[in-house]
């Protein structure tokens, strides 16, 4: 079965889209300040229409307490406090791409958006199930060494 092929971009057509200015942006945030209140305000977007997010957030402040109060080394806080921000991240980046997806094809049905949104869908899924893999390691042996030490 034959493919067709598009050219390889010209050299004179790449430079328009690599300008600082990015004149296909709509705003562009003019100072620091600005891009942490954009980006604060994605997570909040995250945390008040994402349920996973919020069950996500909910378990990784679980798992970093506990961690702190079990005592264990900095670096397996550390171990834990990695997994859980990469799981929020992936979360939000599944987020992001579900919009965009949703932005080019609406509401028709679209193989490859299938396939973006399941394949961004399992990248939340092995990260948590990583994550928990993790945190059993770390956090269940001290606990129910000191659950056992209560009775
Ligand atoms: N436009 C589309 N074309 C084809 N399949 C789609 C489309 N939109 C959604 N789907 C299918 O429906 C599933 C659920 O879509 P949804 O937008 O809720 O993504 P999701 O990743 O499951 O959402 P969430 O992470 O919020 O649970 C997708 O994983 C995909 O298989």
């Amino acid at each position: 079965m034959s493919q067709k092929v598009s050219p390889p971009p010209t050299n004179n057509r790449i430079p328009t889209l690599v300008t600082k200015e990015r004149e296909f942006s709509w705003q562009v945030a003019t100072n620091l300040f600005i891009s942490f209140k954009y980006a604060w305000a994605g997570i909040s977007y995250g945390f008040k229409t994402q349920r996973n997010f919020r069950i996500h957030v909910g378990v990784c402040a679980v798992a970093i307490a506990l961690s702190i109060i079990l005592h264990l080394s900095p670096v397996e806080i550390a171990i834990i406090a990695i997994t859980s921000g990469l799981v929020l991240t992936l979360e939000l980046l599944n987020t992001a791409l579900e919009s965009l997806v949703d932005l080019t094809v609406k509401q028709t049905y679209h193989e490859l958006a299938k396939i973006a949104k399941d394949c961004a869908a399992g990248a939340v899924l092995v990260s948590a199930l990583v994550s928990l893999l993790v945190g059993s390691i770390l956090i269940l042996p001290p606990l129910a060494t000191l659950i056992i030490s209560a009775f």
